[in-house]
């Protein structure tokens, strides 16, 4: 499978490197496209030689791309959830995976526990889902110091649209963005990013306390990269799983 880059920073940079360096099970790479290439070829540069196309360049591309490169039937990862918080936006990348005959996906990032959390909403829709994230003011882009934000997951994308995309991945999965509230706070000694979920659930409470080295920039966590490349692992598989289980283990 071909993966085409829509940005190259620190997320897409890094990825072209595991792409090149056959790191990425199933994927070769396709084309990569930075922030001054022509906005006018960008869609023809991404799927003339992408089977799949990253998005890792921020909301503005998504709005931009996302389902331009969908409706010419290539599959779609988005990084910048964020951008999944405005309602239109996310119909559109629907209606144009549907024109297209093409999917796509939002992978976990920088958090985790999405699958448990999903499995339980369903048997309470009511649940109480809460994200706390705890990173530096410099990865906040605040000047302040202590609890900087409360709200929705919603409110989180707009206040922060390039820190609190896991917000609304977390919201999509469980019990939507308007519902999962999300606390964050500035700590100018975080050594890693932190973003704690809790869920209380009909069937269970849930904790996940995430702890995550970020990359040499210092504000996204490392992790992202490494989901992304399971995300594209899975799609190339096909619906195969791309994860070799132990002999014995369930399948
Ligand atoms: N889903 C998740 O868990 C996470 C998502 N993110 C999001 O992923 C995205 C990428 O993150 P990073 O690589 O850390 O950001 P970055 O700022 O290091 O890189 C983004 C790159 O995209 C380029 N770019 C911007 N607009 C473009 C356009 N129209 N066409 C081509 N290139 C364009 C920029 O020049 C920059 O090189 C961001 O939106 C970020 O907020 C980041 C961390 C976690
Ligand atoms: O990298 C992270 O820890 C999370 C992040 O910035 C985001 O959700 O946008």
């Amino acid at each position: 499978m071909r993966v085409s880059l829509l940005g190259t920073g620190g997320i897409g940079g890094t990825l072209r490197e595991l792409l090149a360096a056959g790191r990425v099970a199933g994927c070769v790479t396709g084309a990569a496209v930075g922030s001054r290439f022509p906005a006018g070829a960008v869609v023809e540069e991404l799927t003339g030689s992408g089977d799949v196309v990253v998005e890792a360049a921020g909301g503005a591309a998504v709005r931009a791309y996302g389902a331009q490169v969908l409706a010419a039937g290539r599959d779609l990862v988005v990084c910048s959830a964020g951008a999944l918080a405005d309602d239109a936006v996310h119909a559109e990348l629907d209606a144009a995976a549907l024109a297209g005959g093409a999917r796509w996906t939002v992978p976990p990032g920088a958090i985790g526990g999405l699958d448990l959390l999903a499995a339980a909403i369903r048997a309470d829709g009511a649940a109480d889902v809460t994200l706390t994230t705890v990173k530096t003011p410099g990865a906040l882009g605040v000047p302040d110091v202590g609890v900087v934000f409360a709200g929705t997951a919603r409110e989180a994308a707009l206040r922060f649209p390039k820190t609190a995309n896991v917000a609304v991945t977390l919201g999509l999965a469980t019990t939507g963005i308007d519902r999962v509230r999300v606390v964050v706070t500035a700590d100018p000694a975080a050594r890693r990013t932190r973003h704690e979920i809790t869920a209380r659930t009909a069937v269970g409470e849930y904790r996940f306390a995430l702890l995550n080295d970020t990359l040499p920039a210092g504000r996204t966590s490392a992790i992202t990269v490494w989901s992304v490349v399971r995300a594209l692992e899975e799609l190339a598989a096909r619906g195969r799983t791309p994860i070799s289980l132990k002999k014995g283990a369930p399948s």
